[in-house]
């Protein structure tokens, strides 16, 4: 028999097969780690990547063979391999799942032959094919890029909205490349759909070297996209949450915009945060100069608080793009207003105003469809899902009642199925309601041209059409939208040059909900959607209009916006973190929740009380507070009940040390009378709501 290596190889493991590392596969020869691989598991061939050590293998006589090596695919190097596993152990995951989800799905499905055939067809090495000319950087922006250039730990661009940090990304990105013919330059952003000026902003500065990586490409281009980026073809990768995990073999810049958004966290699988793993990235790769920039007007409290304790460097672009004026905060006191208005007089009077000078208005409510539950006024039924803990919405043109958690829908009945009365009512307001509303509080008004104003609206179910997102946007930036209503969409990194007015409906929802990161949350959204009014100050001028922030509130006191009135990132910051501190909520103390789910929310709950019992003897015990097992806010979705279990500890380290040796523990419970019934559960390390 021919001699052989032993190879260890990191295979796609289901989340709970307790399979945490490599396995051992034979093949004639050692191969490097990275290499891209077929193996037999089971009964089927998959992918796998050769991992760096070979585990000690029981009798070589039940070793399997390698099938098939992708060897004209250079292997995936060293510091891609350590982020991987970084992120494995983090987030308490197994080393397949995490490798195997980080490549593009369309690479499984290749063999060797297909694979060949794909990389004969990728392009030679492109240079940065530059076509529009930088302009020339103000001095805040320069000393921003200086500051860059010459950062060793992450660098926190504080920058107001419209300030001009694209501008620096795109001259920190054109400097990287300059410098290293090679290097290789990756840009989160939270969603690209939204901002389709970006990627054309970084097209139009460097050509075909850039591509992007998000959901939204087709199978096949990912693949291909992820192999420029691979091959190092790719110069510049623009993506979203999932392209931090792009294989770079040059990567020298990370720059994540907007890096407070939540969207960078992952809420199935891994549960990754695409924003924390970008910092590991650079870290890893400090040798080679490798830097991170997290650019917002509104950063994460985690993010500024690491600012404040300088282990984040931070550079301020104070003033926005060509002196145009923060907008003015105006309150309505909705405590003065009849119950359910949706303009107030003095609001709808300004929206009148200057859409009859020919400006343009940002209506926000953060809430989709016609009204969120319809209700009978006899005897008090209401829209209840019969999946969820949770009222079907109603969505009026539709003549539908749709659950926003399981997707289930129905049409609207006819009369109370409990009473028979025909009166029903929709309660409360959504985006569909509010751009009716508008259009009918509109209809007598005209625009300078004469003609009759022209609303859209922006939300989830408007955006659903192939395009439709782009088509509503671009209407907007051709000025054939005087009125653009939505969700919080309509207030992400647009860039529209003639809104004056931006108002929020009815923001207050955030400020009773039980996430004690909503005025967190709240004060980025109003902040952001307030930076979308009047970002062209010479046309603000010449209107001789000061851009408007509206909002309508039953808690005009609430110290939220006094800062907002200041427009002061920092006081907020500042209080709220005073009030983290008081309270030992993160960033001062670290979580994590085990999450479990089951037909009965009894069960569920008991799964969790004992995965608490079999903490008490683990390493890290005595520093993390294990709170009761509680039912999840929405408890219950599609049929499913949701419950969780909240850890948290002053260390980080403590609380990583009991999560590693608690999970053999949750395995094996799994397996006991007291996890029959458990449908699934997973464990949430950061998590960012509950
Ligand atoms: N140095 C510069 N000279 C001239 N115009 C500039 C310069 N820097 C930026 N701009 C322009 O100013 C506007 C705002 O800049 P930019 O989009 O970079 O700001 P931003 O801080 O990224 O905004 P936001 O956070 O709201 O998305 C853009 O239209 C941009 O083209
Ligand atoms: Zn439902």
């Amino acid at each position: 028999m021919r001699p052989s290596a032993q190879v260890a190889v990191v295979v796609p493991t289901p989340a709970h097969s307790e399979l945490h590392g490599p396995l051992t596969y034979t093949h004639d020869a050692p191969l490097p780690p990275g290499t891209l691989v077929r193996v037999p598991l089971g009964r089927r061939t998959v992918l796998g990547i050769v991992w760096d050590h070979a585990p000690a293998a029981p009798g070589a006589a039940t070793l399997r063979a390698i099938d098939e090596v992708w060897s004209p695919l250079p292997p995936l190097d060293a510091a891609w391999r350590a982020l991987v596993a970084f992120a494995a152990r983090y987030y308490q995951r197994s080393l397949g799942e995490v490798a195997l989800a980080a490549l593009p799905p369309a690479l499984r499905t290749l063999d060797a032959e297909a694979l060949a055939r794909r990389l004969a067809r990728t392009p030679s090495p492109s240079g940065p094919t530059a076509h529009e000319a930088p302009p020339a950087l103000t001095a805040d922006q320069t000393q921003a890029l200086q500051a860059i250039e010459s950062a060793t730990r992450p660098v926190l661009l504080f920058g107001a909205t419209g300030s001009g940090k694209t501008e620096v990304y795109l001259q920190a990105a054109a400097r990287t490349l300059a410098r290293d013919p090679l290097a290789q330059v990756l840009v989160l952003v939270p969603e690209i759909n939204l901002t389709p000026q970006l990627l054309a902003r970084f097209q139009a500065r460097f050509g075909a070297s850039v591509v992007a990586l998000h959901s939204g490409l087709t199978p096949a281009q990912r693949l291909r996209h992820w192999l420029a980026a691979h091959m190092g073809q790719a110069r510049i990768v623009l993506g979203t949450r999932t392209a931090v995990w792009a294989s770079l073999p040059r990567l020298r810049l990370i720059v994540v915009d907007e890096e407070h958004d939540p969207s960078y966290k992952s809420q199935e699988g891994a549960r990754y945060s695409a924003r924390d793993l970008a910092v590991v990235r650079a870290h890893h790769l400090a040798a080679a100069g490798c830097r991170v920039v997290l650019g917002s007007a509104t950063p994460a409290l985690e993010t500024w608080h690491a600012a404040e304790q300088g282990r984040y460097q931070r550079i301020e672009l104070p003033v926005r793009m060509g002196g145009a004026h923060w907008p003015a905060l105006r309150l309505v006191d909705l405590r003065q207003q009849p119950r359910d208005t949706l303009l107030a007089p003095p609001l709808r009077a300004a929206l009148q105003a200057r859409l009859a000078r020919g400006e343009q208005a940002l209506l926000l409510l953060n809430r989709r469809g016609y009204a969120p539950v319809i209700a009978c006024g006899d005897c008090g039924w209401k829209s209840g899902c019969p999946h969820c803990s949770a009222y079907l919405v109603y969505h009026k043109r539709e003549r539908a009642l749709r659950c926003h958690h399981c997707g289930h829908a129905q049409p609207v009945p006819r009369a109370c199925p409990t009473c028979g009365n025909v009166d029903l009512a929709p309660l409360g307001r959504g985006t569909e309601q509010l751009e009716e509303h508008v259009v009918q509080a509109l209809a007598e008004l005209r625009r300078p041209d004469g003609g009759p104003v022209r609303v859209g609206r922006l939300d989830a179910d408007t955006a659903r059409g192939v395009g439709a997102l782009e088509q509503t946007l671009a209407a907007v930036h051709r000025g054939e939208l005087d009125v653009l209503v939505g969700t919080q969409m309509v207030a992400k990194g647009h860039d529209f040059r003639r809104i004056t007015l931006v108002a929020a409906i009815n923001p207050d929802g955030a400020l009773y909900a039980s996430d004690w990161r909503a005025p967190e949350r709240l004060f980025a959204l109003l902040l952001q959607a307030a930076g979308r009014a009047g970002r062209d100050a010479a046309f603000t001028a010449a209107q001789g209009a000061q851009p408007e922030l509206w909002v309508q509130t039953s808690q005009p006191d609430h110290p939220l916006f006094a800062a907002l009135a200041r427009h002061d990132y920092p006081g907020f910051a500042a209080q709220q973190l005073q009030e983290r501190r008081a309270a030992g909520m993160p960033p001062f103390a670290h979580q994590a929740l085990l999450r479990a789910e089951a037909r009965q929310l009894e069960v569920a709950l008991a799964w969790l009380q004992h995965a608490a019992a079999c903490a008490d003897d683990l390493p890290g015990r005595p520093q993390v507070t294990l709170y009761a097992p509680v039912p999840m806010t929405l408890t219950r979705v599609a049929g499913v009940e949701r419950a969780q279990l909240l850890l948290e500890s002053g260390s980080r380290a403590a609380l990583q040390a009991l999560l590693a040796a608690w999970l053999p523990h949750l395995h094996a419970l799994r397996r006991t009378p007291a996890g029959r019934g458990v449908l699934r559960w997973a464990i949430d390390v950061d998590p960012l709501g509950y």
